[in-house]
């Protein structure tokens, strides 16, 4: 029997049907969730990310748990957002596939912990390649291609970095780089109906894909003695904030950034100020 696919009931599904989203990153974590709640509210979604195996295996499990009776809501490419010739193909075949984009989640993205000394250049580049470039190539593509003559909403899926982020410097820099793009682009594009917001999501939303990244299954409980919640975030309670920012419920929100963080980015950080040498 097929596991029961967790998607929150808040949202009318009026508000969402027939509506076309790219969720970068939409076959793990966050973005899954994201994907399976779109799905569910009657939206047709374009996942892309860089593993084409696992983005594959991920769609063919949500058309057969979500959409069961309309798998073709569901379209999936590979696509690394670090290649501009990439995102291009992505919009471009999701308006040859759907007709049209209401919605870009910019979620796909990631980071390895590494105290600033030690990070190279490529390694420093690599992410804020992924994580600042990536996502400014997505949305000038998606709003030269479609969205400056039709519209339509943007949601940035950033960090809590709001303290400085000590072991993660290049991922900071990157998300603290989207957090003030996504103010210009907010400005910039308002003129032509587009609105453009960022989630915050706090470091402790356990998924699996997201722990294996570090190669410690619990590296979100250890954030737990900071967690003012004193319990791990799931994806599902990013997700919601993200459909809330795409529906008309947000139609005069834009340019913002919603931290989803259980108030853990206004309490201590976790990092250990080290004896001076
Ligand atoms: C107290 C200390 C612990 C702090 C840890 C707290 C953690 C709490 C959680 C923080 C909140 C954030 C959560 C999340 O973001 S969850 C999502 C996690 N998912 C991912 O991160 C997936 C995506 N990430 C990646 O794909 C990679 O990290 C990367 C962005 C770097 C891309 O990697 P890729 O392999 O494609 O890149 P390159 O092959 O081009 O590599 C370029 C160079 O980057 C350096 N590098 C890459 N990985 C590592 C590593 N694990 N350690 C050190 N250096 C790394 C390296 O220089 C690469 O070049 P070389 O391969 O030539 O050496
Ligand atoms: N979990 C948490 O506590 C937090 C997560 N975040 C952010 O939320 C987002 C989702 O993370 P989460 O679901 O937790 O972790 P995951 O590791 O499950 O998700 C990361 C996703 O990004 C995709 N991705 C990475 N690099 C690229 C790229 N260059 N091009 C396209 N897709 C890419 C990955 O797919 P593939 O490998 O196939 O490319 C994967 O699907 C990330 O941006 C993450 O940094 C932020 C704060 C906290």
């Amino acid at each position: 029997m097929a596991a029961a696919v967790k998607v929150s009931s808040v949202f009318r599904k009026s508000l969402f049907k027939g509506k076309v989203a790219i969720v970068t990153g939409g076959g793990t974590g966050i973005g899954k969730a994201i994907t399976q709640e779109l799905l569910h509210l009657g939206c047709k979604v374009m996942i892309a990310s860089r593993n084409i195996e696992r983005i594959q295996k991920a769609a063919e499990e949500m058309r057969s748990t979500v959409v069961p009776n309309k798998p073709t809501n569901l379209a999936h490419m590979q696509c690394n957002i670090r290649k501009e010739d990439n995102v291009k193909d992505l919009i471009s075949s999701t308006l040859k596939q759907f007709g049209k984009i209401d919605y870009v989640v910019n979620n796909g993205g990631g980071q390895f912990p590494s105290p600033a000394s030690n990070i190279s250049v490529k390694g420093w580049n690599a992410v804020i390649d992924t994580n600042l470039t990536g996502t400014f190539i997505v949305c000038r593509e998606v709003y030269n291609q479609w969205m400056e003559q039709n519209g339509g909403v943007i949601v940035n899926i950033i960090a809590d970095m709001w303290k400085g982020f000590p072991t993660m410097s290049h991922t900071g820099a990157a998300r603290a780089g989207v957090d003030n793009l996504t103010k210009t682009l907010a400005i910039e594009w308002a003129p032509d109906g587009v609105r453009v917001n960022s989630v915050a999501p706090g470091s402790f939303i356990y998924s699996e894909t997201a722990a294996a990244n570090y190669g410690d299954s619990k590296i979100f409980h250890h954030m737990l003695d900071v967690v003012p919640v004193k319990r791990l975030g799931t994806p599902e309670e990013v997700s919601s904030c993200v459909c809330y920012l795409l529906s008309p419920a947000a139609s005069l929100i834009s340019g913002e950034t919603v931290k989803v963080d259980g108030a853990a980015s206004l309490h201590n950080t976790k990092y250990e100020i080290r004896v001076s040498k």
